[in-house]
């Protein structure tokens, strides 16, 4: 079976909700891809179309080209984790896992490799009500592995996660990408997948935003700009702006130039015998390239998260209207 997972003009309505849009994306063997959009973009639904849990209005949700339907059998072509918290709180971890096996014709020593490579290998003995979430995220990650497969779907498995939680989780998708595998982790939050995802597929209401490799993203979103400390943050951003270059204040004492190559800004102010140190190339973050990256997607903009200055807008609005 080829590892992919391919999403082809998707398309799902709840009611009056329309909660795929159309959406179309590949997710490649040996990369982690993060499936990225706020709460209510889609990615839950889309997955659980893939796992043949929701039937599409129109359009194709197909893992390794088969509809999961028609997979013979699925444990060993595709493994899932959408919500760590579906196991019984009275069942043992081990004993979650040896059931699930055992249906599946799997041998006892599986589980127990599996618990160990999850590191639950101490707690596998206890009952999953006194899991942590974190233990419960690693438990269902045993579970998705159990056959082995070549395609992993996560449903926001970094969620409730501790640091040390989060960093194992992120070294752990690494792995199984490494070992040739697609693996699609699905996240809220851009920083999530920080170290973690090789490609990104950013959704916003349903449908298709962004699907991009992270450099690609990372770079375009760096852009030309230079960054640097100054303690004469206001003498510097004068100076530069008369220049013809943007300049952005970060910080008490950093700023973001952009329109002026390194050399000239320097030369710019040390002229003006303005002070300033660590300067170089800019590099942006997940989360700033995010936000470049959905800014202008007006209908990506949940009502929830509209600012307080459209509010107050909005309001000055219906006054002016009341006025006249
Ligand atoms: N079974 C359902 N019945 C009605 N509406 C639904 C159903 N499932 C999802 N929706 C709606 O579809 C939209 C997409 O939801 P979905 O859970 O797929 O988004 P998501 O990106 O996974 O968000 P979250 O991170 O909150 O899970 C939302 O508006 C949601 O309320």
């Amino acid at each position: 079976m080829q590892a992919t997972i391919e999403v082809q003009e998707l398309r799902k309505q709840f009611g009056q909700t329309v909660a795929v849009d159309g959406l179309s994306f590949t997710v490649r063997p040996g990369q982690v891809t993060g499936f990225v959009g706020p709460n209510g973009a889609g990615k839950s639904t889309t997955m659980r179309m893939l796992l043949g849990l929701d039937a599409p209005d129109s359009g194709q949700a197909l893992i390794g080209g088969r509809r999961y339907a028609t997979l013979r059998r699925p444990l060993t072509e595709v493994g899932a984790l959408l919500d760590a918290a579906a196991v019984h709180p009275s069942r043992r971890g081990r004993d979650h896992l040896l059931w699930l096996a055992h249906s599946h014709g799997f041998p006892s020593a599986r589980v127990d490799e599996l618990l160990e490579r999850v590191g639950l290998a101490s707690a596998g003995r206890r009952r999953a009500g006194s899991y942590s979430l974190g233990m419960r995220q690693r438990l269902g990650i045993a579970a998705a592995l159990l056959g082995d497969p070549p395609v992993l779907l996560l449903d926001e498995p970094v969620n409730g996660l501790d640091p040390e939680g989060i960093r194992w989780i992120r070294g752990f998708l690494r792995g199984l990408a490494r070992e040739g595998r697609a693996v699609l982790v699905s996240s809220h939050l851009m920083s999530e997948l920080e170290d973690s995802a090789d490609h990104l597929v950013v959704v916003g209401r349903g449908r298709l935003i962004a699907d991009t490799s992270v450099a690609e993203l990372l770079a375009s979103a760096s852009g030309d700009r230079v960054a640097l400390r100054t303690s004469a943050r206001t003498e510097a951003m004068g100076l530069l702006a008369r220049e013809g270059a943007t300049v952005a204040a970060d910080g008490p004492q950093s700023l973001t130039v952009s329109g002026l190559p390194t050399e000239r800004i320097v030369a710019l102010l040390t002229a003006g015998e303005v002070p300033f140190s660590e300067i170089g190339a800019h590099r942006a973050t997940l989360e700033e390239a995010y936000m470049e990256l959905t800014r202008d997607a007006a209908e990506f903009r949940t009502v929830e998260a509209r600012t307080d200055t459209d509010r107050d807008t909005d309001t000055a609005n219906e006054t002016e209207e009341a006025r006249s």
